[in-house]
């Protein structure tokens, strides 16, 4: 079937945490300087093939907006309209949150940490309240007043439970928007992008498993009017820049 709409994904520059290997999830980190310049050649990237957006997601965290707002800028259009959710939040990391990569690969092996990265429904273990550094900081963070619920706001996910938090916004406001003509672009993260990604390419629970998506390297998707890929994730980068950033996302699980 011909493709009738193009949607365009991007995980976020490099952010600090990224660059330090902790696991970041609801954690705030800001970007670091190379995730800034990953942003901006996203942006020129997007600039160079001529893409132009009418409408912005992104989450409420602030490696994912900072992001957005170079691509934007970058395109001249700084003031399109964003939506921001806690629905395109990176999975919720749970205990693990602030943790070294490497060194939790080296305390509990490789095999445990990819278990704990990559599996579709194996979480890890809770953030608790009474002894997790970022447990206040982030449960009482001023952004998620409202939202999400106190019954839904997570203490962990695995990829499933973020799936079926980021699902219903694709379902119920972005395949809309694309119906309705609006050229979108989505900023988020590694992982609240494999869950629309498995989604769209109905990936099986072990084929999403080995999906590391680098960051600031922008990805589109071509879509029927059934909203089936006609074209699946064709990365504006060169494809062996893709493939070692890809590499380079997946090691970071290894113990040094
Ligand atoms: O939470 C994190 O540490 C990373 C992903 O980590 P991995 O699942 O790749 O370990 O999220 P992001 O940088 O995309 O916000």
């Amino acid at each position: 079937m011909a493709a009738k709409y193009k949607i365009v994904m991007v995980r976020h520059g490099e952010s600090e945490w990224n660059q330090k290997n902790l696991f970041c999830g609801w954690f705030d980190a800001d970007l670091s300087d190379k995730g800034r310049e990953e942003a901006l050649t996203a942006g020129k990237a997007l600039k160079a093939e001529g893409y132009e957006f009418d409408v912005a997601h992104t989450s409420v965290l602030k490696r994912a907006q900072i992001t957005l707002s170079i691509i934007m800028n970058e395109l001249g259009k700084p003031e399109i309209p964003v939506e921001k959710t806690w629905r395109l939040n990176e999975r919720h990391y749970g205990g693990l949150t602030g943790l070294n990569k490497a060194e939790t690969a080296a305390k509990y092996g490789e095999a445990q940490v990819q278990i704990w990265r990559r599996s579709f429904d194996i979480p890890p273990p809770p953030m608790e309240k009474d002894s997790h550094p970022y447990y206040d900081t982030i449960v009482k963070d001023a952004r998620y007043a409202n939202d999400p619920k106190p019954e839904e706001f997570p203490m962990f996910e695995s990829l499933k439970l973020t799936i079926e938090r980021t699902l219903p916004y694709w379902n119920n406001v972005i395949v809309p928007q694309i119906k309705e003509g609006k050229r979108i672009i989505i900023v988020a993260h590694g992982n609240s992008l494999r869950g629309i990604v498995k989604h769209l390419d109905e990936l099986s629970d072990d084929a999403i498993m080995s999906l590391n998506l680098p960051t600031g390297i922008p990805f589109v998707y071509e879509l029927d009017e059934n909203m089936k890929p006609v074209e699946s994730m064709t990365f504006l980068g060169d494809e062996e820049t893709v493939k070692n950033a890809m590499a380079a996302v997946a090691a970071q699980g290894k113990a040094k």
